[in-house]
């Protein structure tokens, strides 16, 4: 029996359990042993149970979001808010261990959210559940960093800290650096852009420091080390992130309007039900997707049934054999938020 059994089934003893005077020490042993299973899954380990079981979650619908976040900021609260899946909250920390999937319908897309167990500085070394829930937030469009509105700055800074340091990259773009490891040749450097943060003789000292003495590199904008060095090593994962500021019901107007200002941050209240249409908006902006109706011949369109695609996506994407109306397009003409589609076989 796995961990995560274990402690289901103390779960249901307890609740099964008529609480009082001769039940009294049967009960204390089996909270203790929850809390040691519960301990267990948050040590890091190499035992099966800190493995990822129960983080396998499969990838449905048009675009998945992960929620990020200190233990007992109000993920599970959200989660439950915004999907017909209920996720346990408590006021105690850790109440999540697993992954609990739940979906977000909104505007003809299905948005599958990730509730997650809270994470805490050391998460990346493995500390809690940590590695497991920032291997989740990898296979992500959109990170949720949610943070406790009462807390001020230092989760945002320790969590980015925690992402930064596993190569994810929070709201920035992949580096227009064109690199390429060669033969022999020895280095050729060029750029189209003034450098002001690289040269090259500092791009050769930092290709030597990654034993690589023959490469093209071409900068096609002004990076630093850092972006040059993400670009060397690979692997890293440039991702949307929203930083939600939540329990606002617990601060002043002026902190609330403080938060509100900083950029790519949303302030709500899971409590009060507060901005979370606000947020939502933001979020279909960040995930950048856009629905397309199909529309039959003589018949009116079927907005039940959207088609999604990622921003930018030209008909081509929608499926060929297709033709316009009342517009006719090529198959690159880049389809809008909205747009209705006419399919006519040949
Ligand atoms: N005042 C206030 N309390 C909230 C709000 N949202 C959630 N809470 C409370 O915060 C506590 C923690 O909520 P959870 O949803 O369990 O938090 P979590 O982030 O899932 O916690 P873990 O699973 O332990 O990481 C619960 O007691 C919630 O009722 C809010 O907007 N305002
Ligand atoms: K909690
Ligand atoms: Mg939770």
């Amino acid at each position: 029996m796995g961990i995560l059994e274990k402690i289901s089934e103390i779960e249901k003893e307890i609740a099964r359990t008529q609480k009082n005077k001769a039940t009294e020490y049967h009960l204390g042993l089996l909270k203790a042993k929850l809390a040691k299973y519960r301990a267990q899954l948050l040590e890091p380990s190499k035992s099966a149970s800190s493995k990822g079981e129960g983080f396998d979650v499969m990838k449905s619908g048009d675009a998945r979001v992960a929620l990020i976040g200190f233990p007992s900021v109000g993920k599970s609260t959200f989660l439950s808010l915004m999907t017909s899946t209920a996720s346990e909250a408590a006021s105690y920390e850790f109440t999540t261990l697993t992954c609990i999937p739940g979906v977000i319908e909104y505007k003809g897309a299905n948005i599958q959210l990730l509730d997650l167990p809270g994470i805490i500085e050391g998460a990346a070394q493995g500390k809690g559940r940590g590695r497991q829930v920032i291997a989740v937030a990898r296979t992500a469009d959109v990170v949720i960093m949610m943070l406790d509105a009462t807390k001020g700055e230092v989760q945002r800074s320790l969590l980015e800290k925690e992402l930064e340091s596993v190569g994810i990259r929070l709201n920035k773009h992949k580096p227009n650096i064109y690199f390429k490891p060669r033969k022999g040749g020895g280095v050729s450097f060029n750029s189209t852009v003034t450098l002001t943060q690289c040269s090259e003789k500092l791009v050769q000292l930092i290709l030597h420091e990654y034993k690589i003495f023959n490469a093209e590199v071409l900068f096609r904008e002004d990076c630093s080390p850092d972006e040059f060095i993400d670009v060397i090593v690979g692997n890293r994962v440039y991702m949307p992130c929203l930083y939600v500021y939540n329990k606002i019901d617990q601060i002043s107007m002026e902190e609330v309007d403080r938060l509100a200002r900083k950029p790519n941050s949303v302030v709500i209240s899971c409590g009060m039900k507060l901005n979370l249409d606000y947020l939502l908006e933001m979020l279909w902006e960040y995930l950048a997707l856009t629905c397309i109706y199909t529309k039959k011949r003589g018949q009116r369109p079927d907005f039940t049934d959207a088609i999604i695609l990622r921003k930018g996506a030209s008909v081509e994407h929608v499926g060929t054999s297709t033709k316009y109306s009342p517009q006719r397009v090529g198959l690159t003409h880049t389809m809008e938020h909205e747009d209705v589609i006419q399919i006519v076989k040949k």
